[in-house]
């Protein structure tokens, strides 16, 4: 089998069942969330920083095409798995006329250019995606880049991309943005902060969603070198600094490892994760909690984390707040069905405008399998399946469709996914990783 790359469009996979308890150790690719955001501090630095285990799919391929075009040397080496960036101390490079910036469907790589080529003094930048990239709201940033003194403007004024931006540099300033409809928002202000012409004040007004994802940011902005300073229980200050050059190691992604824990939950026997730890800067590597909560066995090593679910352990479901997770939505509703009470999961309104509206897509395509959903506005409960029957599973052009949905091949005879390709989103060789854990 291929990498997810290979394949055609509406190609379609058919999942071969597992036929005894699986005992796997499984490698992960890196983190796309800590891929893009050392990119982008990378970039932000003097000099040559080094950064390993890079995760190489769609996302952060955008992500590095977007740094080259903007003037940015990468030395690349994929069989290594190591990207070097030379960062230019927070100058961006100059150019001539528009500069047009394609990111795909990569929320991080939107919204975290966004803000990188406003701190350019000066030049014209376009970002644009795809259809869906069109459809997902950005205004909220935009907003915020305005009031620190940035030229920019939705282009067709309809709060999503494409985004047009003639930079004069970040004033810096106060600021206030809303954390209510994505919290990459907050994380490219906070990133790009330290070269602000003066100090930046950020105050979150309302609630803060997908909260790990800011400690992540900040973290990761501290191990570069730089302080983010807490002023209240929602504001930070980030004053003029700049971000040491690094070698730096990218744990591999925790979203993407959820898939591969969550397995054994379905399949029986247990699954391995190398270099996956309780000091995670990914909130995703929680989601294990969940499987215990459920009832498998979880163990966290010195490097690794590993769930079991033991020979005649009955799952059982549970009632869950995901929003400070919300990316294993699907991971737990494939779980889900096989316990024995049902599950619900609240408080995720905001997945209905990422990749697809996931909620909808999720409750769809279990109703096909035979499972009982309730769906509301920001939440779903899922009922225990007696019978699960075959389907071809649409994906939405949503990688986390495809990985989580072919959980269900494990035990059911004849499960399909539509455009298993969707999947090189965040992870290329999904599908050879899924076999290999298989056949271990
Ligand atoms: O900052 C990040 O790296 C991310 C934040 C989350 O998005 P939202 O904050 O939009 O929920 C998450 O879903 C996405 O996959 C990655
Ligand atoms: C929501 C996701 O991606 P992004 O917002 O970074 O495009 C995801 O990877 O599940």
């Amino acid at each position: 089998m291929g990498s997810g790359k290979a394949y055609m469009d509406n190609q379609i996979l058919k999942i071969e069942p597992v036929h005894k308890p699986l005992n796997a150790t499984v490698e992960i690719p890196g983190s796309k969330s800590i891929t893009n955001r050392a990119l982008l501090i990378a970039a932000l630095a003097e000099g040559r920083s080094v950064l390993r285990n890079v995760l190489f799919s769609d996302d952060s391929h955008y992500f590095m095409r977007c740094l080259q075009t903007i003037g940015y040397q990468l030395e690349i080496d994929e069989t290594s798995r190591t990207v070097a960036v030379t960062g230019t101390g927070g100058q961006i490079p100059k150019h001539e006329g528009l500069l047009e910036l394609f990111v795909g469907n990569a929320g991080t790589a939107a919204r975290f250019l966004t803000a990188f080529v406003s701190l350019a003094e000066q030049g014209s930048f376009r970002i644009d995606g795809i259809p869906r990239m069109r459809q997902r709201p950005i205004q909220d940033l935009i907003d915020a880049l305005q009031t620190l003194g940035v030229r920019i403007e939705s282009e067709q004024q309809t709060g999503c991309p494409p985004v047009r931006i003639e930079a004069k540099g970040l004033q810096g300033g106060r600021v206030s943005i809303p954390g209510n409809k994505s919290s990459q928002y907050l994380s490219a202000i906070l990133l790009t902060a330290p070269y602000a012409k003066n100090p930046v004040d950020i105050e979150v007004s309302g609630e803060l969603l997908s909260a790990p994802y800011i400690d992540m940011t900040k973290r990761m902005m501290e191990q570069f070198g730089v302080h983010v300073e807490r002023t209240g229980n929602a504001s930070y200050r980030v004053s003029n600094q700049m971000y040491q050059r690094r070698e730096y190691i990218i744990e591999p992604d925790a979203s993407g490892a959820s898939y591969f824990l969550a397995a054994p939950a379905i399949a029986g026997g247990k699954v391995k994760i190398t270099n996956l730890t309780q000091n995670s800067l990914q909130g995703d590597a929680k989601f294990a909690g969940l499987l215990e909560q459920m009832g498998c066995t979880v163990r966290w090593g010195a490097d690794f984390i590993e769930v079991e679910k033991k020979d005649g352990q009955v799952l059982t479901g549970i009632d869950v707040d995901l929003n400070e997770m919300s990316d294993t939505t699907m991971t737990l509703a494939a779980v889900a069905p096989f316990a024995s009470s049902p599950t619900t999961i609240r408080n995720i309104g905001h997945i209905r405008i990422k990749e697809t509206d996931r909620i909808h897509a999720v409750v769809t395509e279990l109703r096909k399998l035979g499972v009982t959903v309730e769906e509301w506005e920001d939440g779903m409960r899922i009922e225990p399946a007696k019978q699960l029957t075959p389907a071809a599973i649409d994906t939405y052009d949503d990688h986390r469709m495809a990985m989580a949905f072919s959980l269900f091949g494990l035990t059911i005879e004849g499960l399909e996914i539509k455009d298993p390709g969707c999947v090189s989103k965040t992870f290329p060789n999904f599908f050879d990783v899924f076999a290999d854990m298989c056949k271990q």
